[in-house]
Formats: C-alpha cells, sequence, structure tokens
C-alpha cells in the first residue's frame, strides 16, 4: 500500500536517513525499529508530510504523495501519531474526540444560526461515536474530565482514540509503549488489533519495545545509521547478528565465529534491548 522509494534527507551535513526503501502491505502491522538515531522519526515525519525528503518518493496505493501536507494526507485516510501526545489540555477527554472529525456543520456560521438542528443531531452522531471509543478503551470514567489531567499512559490511549473518530486506513505510531504501564499497555495492544482485525487498518509502528513488537507486528524492518539495515518476520531479525550489533554497538568474539550466544543478549525473545 505504501511504498518507501529510496528516500533520503540530509540535514546540513548529517544522512538523517540514507536512500530507504520498503513496503508498508495493506492491512499489515509493520514494525520499524533500530537504535536511537537511526532515522525512525525522521522517515515518519516524511511519510506523513511534516517534512519534505531530499530525494526519493512515497506512494500510497500507486499515487505519488511525496511532499502532500499531512491534512491532505489525512484526507487520503493516513494519520500519524507522536511519541508525545498532542492532546487539547483545556477541553475534555470526549471533547478531544468529538472536534477531530473535519467539516463539521456547526463550523459555519450560517449553519449555527439557520441550522441548528443539523448541527445538533450531528453532535449527538459525534458523542455517541466518541462515548464508544472511549468504551473501548476503558477511558469512559474520564469523559468529562480535563485531558491536561490523564496519565502519559491515558494520553496516548486517548491519542489513539482520536485516530478512530477518522476513517483513517493508515495510522503511524510513534513509540505507542513509551512510559506506558503494563496494564494500560495491555489495553492499548489489543486495541491496535482490533483496529487492524476488525476495521483493517494498517499499521508501521516505531517501538523500541520488543514485545509488543513481537506480539503486534508481522513484518519488521530495522534501521541502523538511516538504512534499512534487514526486514523480515520478527523472529528472522532476532536471529540476526547485523541486528544485535547495530543495538550494541560491537559483537562479541562468539557471535562473530558462529559459536553459541551468549544468554544476555541484546534481542532477546523477552524483553527489550539494553
Ligand atoms: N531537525 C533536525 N535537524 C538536524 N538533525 C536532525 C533533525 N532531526 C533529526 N536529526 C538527526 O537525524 C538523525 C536521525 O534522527 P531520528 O530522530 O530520525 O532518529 P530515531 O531513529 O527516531 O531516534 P530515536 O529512537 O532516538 O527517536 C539523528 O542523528 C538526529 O540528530
Amino acid at each position: 500500500m505504501i511504498v518507501i522509494d529510496d528516500i533520503s534527507k540530509r540535514f546540513g551535513g548529517i544522512n538523517a536517513v540514507d536512500h530507504c526503501s520498503f513496503r508498508i502491505e495493506t492491512g499489515q502491522v509493520t514494525g520499524l525499529i533500530g537504535p536511537n538515531g537511526a532515522g525512525k522519526t525522521t522517515l515518519f515525519n516524511i511519510i506523513a508530510g511534516f517534512i519534505r525528503p531530499s530525494s526519493g518518493r512515497i506512494w500510497l496505493d500507486g499515487e505519488d504523495i511525496t511532499g502532500l501536507a499531512p491534512h491532505q494526507l489525512f484526507h487520503r485516510g493516513l494519520v500519524r501519531t507522536f511519541q508525545i501526545p498532542r492532546e487539547f489540555g483545556r477541553m475534555t477527554v470526549l471533547e478531544n474526540l468529538m472536534v477531530v472529525p473535519p467539516e463539521q456543520v456547526g463550523e459555519n456560521l450560517f449553519t449555527t444560526w439557520f441550522g441548528w438542528h443539523r448541527v445538533r443531531r450531528q453532535e449527538s452522531e459525534l458523542q455517541a461515536r466518541a462515548e464508544e471509543v472511549l468504551e473501548r478503551l476503558k477511558l469512559i470514567h474520564l469523559r468529562d474530565q480535563l485531558a491536561v489531567t490523564l496519565s502519559g499512559g491515558q494520553k496516548k490511549l486517548l491519542e489513539l482514540g482520536r485516530t478512530l473518530m477518522t476513517d483513517a486506513r493508515v495510522i503511524l505510531l510513534d513509540e505507542p509503549g513509551a512510559g506506558v504501564n503494563r496494564t494500560l499497555l495491555g489495553d492499548l495492544m489489543s486495541f491496535i488489533e482490533y483496529l487492524n482485525r476488525e476495521r483493517g487498518c494498517t499499521f508501521c509502528i516505531i517501538e523500541h519495545d520488543l514485545d509488543l513488537v513481537t506480539r503486534l507486528c508481522n513484518h519488521v524492518v530495522v534501521m541502523a545509521a538511516g538504512q534499512v539495515l534487514t526486514q523480515g518476520s520478527m523472529q528472522d531479525i532476532k536471529q540476526n547478528p547485523e541486528v544485535r550489533e547495530a543495538y550494541l554497538g560491537s559483537m562479541t568474539a562468539a557471535e562473530r565465529t558462529g559459536q553459541p550466544q551468549p544468554s544476555t543478549s541484546a534481542v532477546s525473545s523477552e524483553g527489550s534491548p539494553p
């Protein structure tokens, strides 16, 4: 569905993204992992239209979307969330969801005066939809609370909920698991699975928590120093010595010679790399 075609981005002398190519297939959950500074966020910003690439193209369903603004991509069904949630703090949790759908009839001054019944009807539809989302996110008890008072993890859930108020087909998630406690993380993962399986949403997820990546992602792309190091299933990725080197910065002598691996591996099946 999304083709990242030979994308590069330079900031002065830094090659943040360096000739990256891969695909985000329709209906899949693709993980984007790699050490700090690998270029993951820069690539996300390029795909979502927040920055322009120095070279290369991005294709969505065969259409060249390189350089389109975020609001134009929103109308094409592509949205992204941020590592640090961007809620409207002085609005309630419910209002944060209700303001998301674009072109609401109540935004037109004429309609608010002469078509107020239409405005009311749409508002009650939006409220019902927002309440359904909050039920699913287990945030319904906080519906009338100001968003600024939510915990970091609850804000992440709210941000994901905002994507469900759109007709997004492709959702880019930037570190959804960061700063989220284990219980909320379970809710978050279930919600992503629900959106993927029941609603057919395609995801690309930047994440350092490899447990989350292992559970959710069908396909994983590993970046290092701005380039795609390797890609495949999480099982294959975990065995790859290059990936271990990218995370650790160096390999042990045993790994170089193909001897049995130490149990304290960087990319273990149990958790995140150190
Ligand atoms: N606006 C910018 N100006 C200059 N350099 C930048 C800018 N944005 C990113 N970089 C540099 O580009 C490189 C890639 O950064 P990026 O944030 O994309 O990495 P990342 O893989 O998302 O890292 P992390 O996992 O730590 O979030 C880094 O060396 C970073 O310092």
